[in-house]
């Protein structure tokens, strides 16, 4: 029984099976969340494109029915000013299976925690999949952006973002400093009386889960690398036990040799027969080395906050966060979004770039095996941009760009398909 939500009288859910393989009917039902800021612009477009996508594809046999579920300021409309992430939107991304997002604000300082962390927290979204490629003709500050391809494992559910921590002066904070201070025999903090703290937990299980997943990837993709990116140098048991357990797991499951002494290792793909290594990287060196050596890196597996700058980097390498997609999966749920958020100053205005989430829904699309409607969807992307038809973003970096909409990338991907 749900409160707000309207489910579409036509579709089916799509389901999972044990081996968590999906069951995706002809007419499935998606579940999206419009999102605050430009979501408003750039929800609509991805839904168009996608629709003229599979329709295209398909002929009509293929056709989903999209239910609008709800997150942040739409839901405060909804279900009262203090419900920003109802029961029921958790309840149907957990049953549906497979749905797709738009940014949702989060207040610097105070304010409400995170929804877009929430709820990959609790549907365990451990997997934040961002593939960074890039499309020809798009403007980008590298002389040879071509050569920027790399797939990031970011962990969702751990480290810094789990949200324990307590303000400067706060009784908590008092209580903790007192705490490490008598009965840890910590002297390190600087100022304790306006320490504010925060804990950042890494577990073993957390980080086999992740490293497993983008190793699997590289396997069955056939890449070169798996470069686990961390601090541990400095973090020693939490970003260094990130490396030394995803090295532990890469020689205990996927049977890796130490190459050249360690700590580097090396597989067979069972697949290809082709070597894969599994390398690390402290992180302040890997981001000049992504600029300098791209071609070097392939796969990255790394914890939640990297993963996070690494993702806004490595976008901007290719063009900006404007064509930049992602995926946020457990086993068996995947909720799809872009890397960018709401870039409030744009909101209302159908001016941005609907192409990051646009991407998101092409990522949808071949998760559920609907690979005809994805590949539409890059093909008509790469001739809009070939064509120098491109929003704002685009076209500030190129010479004779016809700038368009919002609304008009969608329309221009749309005669491209
Ligand atoms: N997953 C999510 O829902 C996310 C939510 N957020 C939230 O979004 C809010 C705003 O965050 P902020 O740090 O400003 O980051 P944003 O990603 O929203 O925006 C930063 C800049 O990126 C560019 N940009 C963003 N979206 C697009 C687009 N669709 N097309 C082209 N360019 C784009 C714009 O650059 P320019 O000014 O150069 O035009 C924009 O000013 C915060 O509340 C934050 O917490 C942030 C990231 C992810
Ligand atoms: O939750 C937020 O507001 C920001 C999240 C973010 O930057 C990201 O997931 O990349
Ligand atoms: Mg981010």
């Amino acid at each position: 029984m749900v409160q707000h939500i309207t489910v579409p009288a036509a579709g089916r859910k799509i389901t999972v099976n044990p081996d968590f393989t999906l069951n995706v009917p002809d007419h499935p039902v998606i579940p999206y969340i419009e999102g605050d800021g430009t979501g408003v612009d750039i929800t609509p477009v991805m839904i168009k494109v996608v629709d003229a996508a599979v329709d295209k594809a398909y002929g009509g046999a293929r056709k989903i029915s999209w239910m609008e579920i709800f997150a942040g300021e739409k839901a405060t409309q909804r279900y009262g000013a203090d419900t920003w992430l109802p029961d029921e939107t958790l309840a149907v991304l957990k049953d549906y299976v497979v749905s797709i997002k738009g940014p949702l604000t989060t207040p610097v300082g105070g304010g409400i925690r995170s929804l877009n962390v929430a709820l990959r927290q609790e549907l365990d979204l451990y997997v934040c999949l961002r593939p960074v490629r890039y499309f020809a003709g798009v403007p980008s500050p590298l002389k040879q952006p071509e050569k920027t391809d790399m797939v990031i494992f970011r962990e969702n559910s751990e480290d810094i973002y789990a949200g324990i921590e307590w303000e400067a002066g706060s009784e908590g904070a008092k209580k903790l400093i007192a705490f490490l201070s008598q009965e840890m025999g910590v002297s390190k903090i600087r100022f304790p009386d306006t320490s504010g703290l925060g804990i950042k937990p890494v577990s073993r299980e957390g980080t086999e889960r992740l490293v497993r997943k983008a190793i699997q990837y590289a396997i069955d993709n056939d890449k070169p690398s798996v470069t686990l990116v961390h601090k541990g140098n400095i973090m020693k048991y939490t970003e260094g036990a990130f490396r030394d357990w995803g090295y532990a797991l890469a020689q205990k499951e996927f049977g890796a040799e130490l190459f050249d002494g360690g700590p580097w290792c090396r597989i067979k793909n069972p697949k290809t027969g082709r070597d894969i290594m599994i390398k690390d990287s402290i992180a302040d060196a890997f981001l000049q080395q992504i600029l300098l050596r791209p071609a070097e890196y392939s796969v990255i597996a790394t914890l939640n906050l990297n993963g996070d700058y690494i993702s806004d980097a490595l976008a901007a390498q290719v063009g900006g966060i404007g064509i930049a997609p992602g995926a946020n999966m457990s086993d068996s749920v995947a909720m799809f979004e872009a890397t960018h958020g709401t870039a409030p100053k744009y909101a209302g205005k159908d001016y941005v770039n609907p192409g990051s989430l646009i991407l998101s829904a092409e990522m949808m699309l071949r998760h559920m095996g609907w690979s005809e409607a994805a590949d539409l969807i890059i093909a008509a992307m790469g001739r809009a941009i070939v064509a120098k038809t491109v929003t704002y973003d685009f076209a500030r970096l190129m010479e004779g760009a016809t700038q368009v909409s919002c609304s008009g990338f969608g329309e221009a991907m749309i005669d491209n398909m």
